[in-house]
């Protein structure tokens, strides 16, 4: 819970400030068509000038640090390659980005590419996907464009294939002298039947936006989603501080995607030096050979996947050399979530405080903690091409996210039409008085709310949602809109208790049929609840973002659970439904908490994530009962093992239908301790808690 909810402070962290930014497009969308328009623009506005007021005033209590400014002259004026004589031209008007675009364009069968040629933004071509028997996509930044109507056929598949490299075992390729990048799809009979052709290109200058932690010699994560621009990040900072900084670089480049395809490296990398990786599986071992055999200062790796690469990364930041590496994910709290990766952030234990201890720190028995320094000095989690999220120090960070702490970090814009940096620190919420003040978010949110009144002035809707309606006939899948709540944390619950059939996620709030928030967030944001009320759709608050409560807001949104007294009476027709943990019939004993969240810890962090089965510590038979009705809470199975005189509960990665919970688990993840189960006589072989004082 502790680190579920820390993801949702940082956000709300980051909405706190400029909440109005960021006001879902479907919700704008909504809102262009009601009166509400003004009162959302007009506020909208004034959080620009805020953010202005912001970057001009050194002492707005908004800032931790004061904002900095970078000039275009100050970002351009020492970048040389190839590249660098394109720096400030639009792709298409550079001339070696127009010849690169152009081999790009080669794949394409004529038709395609004339089509293409005829796009008035083919310079910002992202990617083009041709998947066999259907139209073929071209991706640009503003959306996807149909470039044909006729089907892709084999030939044309054939076309491209034959202008690429051969296929490595990770279905990627490249083309020669360039940074593109082809991955394929295949069929049961291995065969080539889908592509997506990406424009790789080195963008100059797109590492100025973290220019001061490239210099600082720290090493740096960097996470995003696929496609922010990650891989094209670390290979301009390989530039920055071969050229620039004069260091020795090595990029490991599993996939040729940093240096482009081809035995002579692309110029975007600079004087930095490139070892090609034979095979994807040997990541690791070429990340070892590069420190041992080359001396370098730095090294630069793209896509740490797997434990073994996270091991590498961990054995190169001990030996001292610089390491700047990229891994999927959304933030740090992915990272700390994820089984493989998360010795990049120092491993994760969880530890028993004793009694005085608890009561000194005033937090539960167990607690989790990180378990040794990370493998990086600082984090930057990339939000957008242009925009970033700096975690200075990572350490403090995974700390804090781990005490359900709100971390500090630090938000990084750049501006294109301005041409500036502007970097601020949204304050902890604690420290978050003045926040109206910068904000004006409370001036929205009173006028949202004496707008909620003006129900005159609303356009009639149909009624989508009333508690009767709802109950007698409601749609399958139900489309759930979430605010504040990770799809993919919904989707997982779902899937784990199997009703992923059951419930979709929409990102249009026009389409919903619930709308799933957090608490917080709607008492901060109440304009939420205004938008569901124009709707008229329920709205299911979660009190903390605890997977119990989860489960228990997917069985109330299908049905499958009584809203119970917790559920306000339906206001203006529509439902409003406050979620809370069960109330505890009794006061629990210390043991007895202890025992729970022991459970909750092993579920969320290793079957859940790891699909692996963990088995408890022995308690008591009555403990043991209530560890018992939490883990069916889960919808999860878990049988009795241990001896007479010490049983203890094992919790199994099986739905209590009988599937299992998560595809994640990987058969060859390393387990931290093993033993036959006791009692199950399955043969399972089970993972203990890491760490867990005996
Ligand atoms: N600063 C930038 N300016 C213009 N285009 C960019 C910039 N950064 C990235 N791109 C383009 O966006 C696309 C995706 O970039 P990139 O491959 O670097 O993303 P990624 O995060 O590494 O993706 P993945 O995780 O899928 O490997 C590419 O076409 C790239 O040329």
């Amino acid at each position: 819970m502790r680190a579920l909810n820390s993801h949702f402070v940082l956000i709300d962290l980051h909405t706190s400030w400029y909440s109005v930014n960021h006001v879902p497009t479907s919700t704008l969308t909504y809102l262009k068509s009601s009166s509400l328009i003004s009162t959302i623009s007009s506020s909208f506005r004034r959080t620009r000038r805020t953010q202005k007021g912001i970057r001009s005033s050194k002492s707005s209590a908004a800032l931790i640090r004061s904002p900095e400014i970078r000039r275009p002259s100050d970002r351009f004026s020492s970048g040389n390659g190839s590249s660098s004589s394109c720096q400030n031209l639009p792709p298409t008007s550079c001339p070696e980005a127009a010849t690169e675009l152009e081999l790009f364009l080669e794949l394409l069968p004529l038709k395609m590419k004339r089509e293409l040629h005829g796009h008035e933004q083919l310079g910002g071509l992202i990617e083009v996907v041709m998947d066999l028997g259907r139209k073929p996509i071209a991706r640009f930044p503003s959306g996807d464009w149909v470039i044909s109507e006729q089907p892709i056929k084999h030939e044309d598949l054939r076309h491209a294939i034959s202008k690429v490299g051969d296929f490595s075992d990770d279905n990627r390729s490249g083309i020669d002298t360039s940074l593109h990048r082809i991955s394929a799809i295949r069929n049961r009979k291995m065969q080539i039947i889908g592509l997506t052709c990406r424009v790789g290109r080195a963008v100059t200058g797109s590492a100025e936006i973290i220019r001061d932690l490239v210099e600082d010699g720290g090493s740096i994560l960097v996470i995003g989603p696929p496609g922010v621009g990650k891989t094209t990040l670390i290979r301009e900072i390989a530039r920055m501080l071969a050229d620039e900084l004069k260091k020795r670089v090595v990029i490991v480049d599993t996939s040729n995607e940093i240096g482009g395809d081809g035995d002579v490296p692309h110029p975007g990398i600079g004087r930095a030096r490139r070892m090609q990786v034979p095979n994807v599986n040997m990541q690791h071992n070429v990340m070892i050979e590069a420190v041992e055999n080359h001396m370098p200062e730095t090294i630069i790796i793209d896509e740490i996947g797997t434990e073994l690469e996270a091991l590498a990364a961990s054995t190169i930041a001990q030996r001292g050399v610089q390491l700047v590496g990229t891994a999927h994910g959304m933030t740090i709290e992915n990272i700390i979530k994820n089984p493989s990766l998360q010795i990049l952030v120092g491993g994760i234990e969880s530890v028993t405080l004793g009694d005085e201890e608890a009561r000194k720190r005033k937090v539960q028995k167990t607690i989790l903690e990180r378990k040794g320094p990370p493998t990086f000095t600082c984090a930057v989690e990339m939000i957008s091409k242009t925009e970033c999220r700096v975690h200075h120090r990572l350490d403090a960070t995974v700390d804090a996210i781990l005490a359900g702490k709100s971390p500090l970090f630090e938000i990084r814009q750049w501006n294109d039409f301005a041409n500036e940096l502007v970097t601020f620190s949204p304050m902890p919420e604690k420290d978050h008085e003045e926040r109206s003040v910068l904000t004006d978010n409370n001036s929205m949110s009173s006028d949202i709310e004496s707008d909620e009144e003006d129900t005159d002035h609303r356009p009639a809707r149909s009624k989508k949602w009333s508690t009767s309606i709802y109950m007698n006939k409601r749609r399958s899948p139900v489309s759930v809109y979430t605010y504040k709540i990770l799809e993919a944390d919904l989707l997982q619950v779902a899937k784990v208790i199997g009703l992923e059939d059951e419930i979709d996620v929409t990102d249009d709030i026009g389409a919903a049929d619930a709308i799933l928030a957090s608490s917080s967030e709607i008492r901060q944001n109440p304009w939420i609840r205004s938008v569901a009320k124009f709707h008229q759709l329920p709205v299911f608050a979660i009190k903390s973002n605890t997977m119990a409560q989860m489960v228990k807001a997917v069985r109330m949104i299908l049905e499958l659970e009584s809203f119970g007294p917790a559920s306000k009476k339906p206001r203006n027709k529509s439902l409003d439904v406050e979620i809370e943990d069960d109330e505890p019939k009794r006061k629990p004993s210390l043991e007895e908490i202890d025992a729970l969240e022991e459970v909750r810890l092993a579920i969320e962090y290793i079957v859940i994530p790891g699909g692996e089965p963990v088995e408890l510590l022995p308690r008591r038979s009555e403990i043991i009962a209530r560890q018992l009705e939490l883990v069916k809470s889960y919808q999860l199975a878990a049988e009795k093992s241990g001896t007479e005189q010490n049983p203890r509960l094992q919790i199994l990665p099986l739905r209590l239908d009988g599937k299992n919970p998560s595809k994640s688990a990987s058969a060859s993840r390393k387990k931290t301790t093993s033993m036959p189960v006791s009692g199950g006589g399955n043969g399972t072989s089970v993972t203990r808690l890491p760490l867990l004082p005996q």
